[in-house]
């Protein structure tokens, strides 16, 4: 049995499941923040016409005339049939084909026009200046995006000028998010004694909706064992990632570790060194991982960022995953005896990072305003103010 082993040893038994999903065909509107599940190839050369990145005159630079008539215009969208004749010039605008015949745009502020007739000081361009050449940004059959890439933006507006319609990626998982507890009530209904609001849950959702992750089942159950057994059993047919909430410690009515184990979920390991979230259970039945968050709501979102993030990250083939933290200074001395790993809810404030009041797992204020996590080693019993801590940030 793994139990009660450090974090980066709990790190390593996740990061060494490398489970990952399929790819998938998805259309381009739908594929921000995911991976490229392939390379991606122009499907034509881009821009796909000579065309104009100026407004102007485009000339044939060989033809060095005193001055040139202007025989017409092309404007962005037409499409000249003409071969440009010896000293004669054409007004365009920017994004417009240059036509046949035509190699340079000379801008219409450099331009002095009498007439139908223009001149300007050659010394000042050169030949091809301002014509954006057919395939000057890709050819057709050009990788343009590897393999493994966060889809951003701007990769979307590239794929959108090269007319794709739908992308390979990797696909993102369906989650099952199981919440026990007879105390816990919606938000709208009024509580009775003894029972409390609902965190977990739309805070779990709102982390997974974070990472692009809307496939998501949540089902409620009470703190009973057959009820959790049966629950888990139909959570685990319909997800690939499950979730749980509560019931993962010691007390008489945490059911949560029996009914994993009656339904065949092998552990990888059951509570870390670490504040808040000892009691955390992480396993696996075939390619679906489980984990069972400790239900204190702060110990749940600081399970999720440390390590059901970088779990769900890899399932969705993100090579960031695992990366590690960013190191920033502390604005404030921190003290500890115990020998766990503490994670502490922190602002970022002029790039130092405050220690947030009210660190305890019940309580949720810190987290209403925090930027991430800092991270204090298993082993240090004092972190001076100015000194560099390892940070999270959502
Ligand atoms: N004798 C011991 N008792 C406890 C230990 C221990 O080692 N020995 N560990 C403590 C730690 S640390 C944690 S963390 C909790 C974990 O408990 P469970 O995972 O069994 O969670 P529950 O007991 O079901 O709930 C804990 C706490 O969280 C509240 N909760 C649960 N679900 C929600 C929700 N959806 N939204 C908001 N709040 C929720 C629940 O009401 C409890 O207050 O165990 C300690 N005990
Ligand atoms: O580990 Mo618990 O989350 O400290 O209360």
């Amino acid at each position: 049995m793994v139990e009660f082993i450090s974090v980066s040893e709990a790190k390593n038994i996740l990061q060494a499941q490398k489970i990952t999903g399929s790819s998938v065909f998805l259309p381009l509107g739908k594929c921000l923040g995911k991976i490229t599940a392939g390379p991606i190839l122009a499907p034509m050369d881009v821009p796909s016409f000579d065309n104009s990145g100026m407004d102007g005159y485009a000339i044939a630079w060989d033809d060095q005339g005193e001055g040139r008539e202007v025989l017409g215009i092309i404007q962005a969208g037409d499409r000249p049939d003409f071969v440009l004749e010896k000293g004669k010039a054409v007004r365009i605008f920017t994004g417009a084909p240059v036509p046949q015949g035509a190699d340079t745009v000379i801008p219409q502020e450099y331009i002095d026009r009498t007439g139908e007739m223009i001149f300007f000081d050659s010394g000042k361009f050169f030949r091809g200046v301002n014509v954006r050449k057919k395939g000057a940004q890709c050819r057709v059959g050009a990788e343009v995006v590897p393999v493994g890439t966060k889809i951003t933006p701007g990769t979307i507006g590239l794929l959108a000028s090269l007319g794709l319609q739908e992308v390979e990626v990797v696909s993102s998982p369906k989650v099952a998010l199981i919440l026990t507890g007879d105390e816990i009530v919606e938000t709208g209904n009024p509580l009775r004694p003894g029972e409390i609001y609902n965190a977990n849950g739309p805070s779990i959702h709102a982390a997974l909706a974070l990472l692009g992750i809307s496939d998501v089942t949540v089902y409620k159950v009470k703190d009973d064992q057959e009820e959790v057994t049966r629950m888990v059993e139909t959570a685990l047919e319909n997800s690939d990632v499950l979730l749980l909430t509560g019931g993962i410690s010691v007390g008489d009515f945490d059911f949560v570790k029996g009914s994993l184990e009656q339904n065949g979920v092998e552990q990888l390991f059951y509570k870390i060194k670490q504040r808040p979230g000892k009691p955390l259970f992480a396993g696996r039945k075939g390619e679906k991982l489980v984990f069972a968050l400790p239900g204190n709501p702060a110990s749940v979102l600081t399970c999720f960022i440390q390590y059901v993030r970088p779990c769900l990250m890899e399932w969705m083939g993100n090579p960031e995953a695992w990366a590690g933290p960013s190191y920033l200074p502390t604005a404030s001395d921190f003290n500890k005896k115990v020998e766990l790993t503490f994670f502490l809810k922190a602002k970022l404030e002029n790039g130092r990072l405050h220690l947030l009041p009210g660190q305890e797992s019940f309580n949720l204020l810190p987290f209403g305003v925090a930027d991430g996590l800092v991270e204090i080693p298993e082993a240090a019993e004092h972190v001076e103010e100015g000194s560099l801590v390892a940070f999270y940030p959502w």
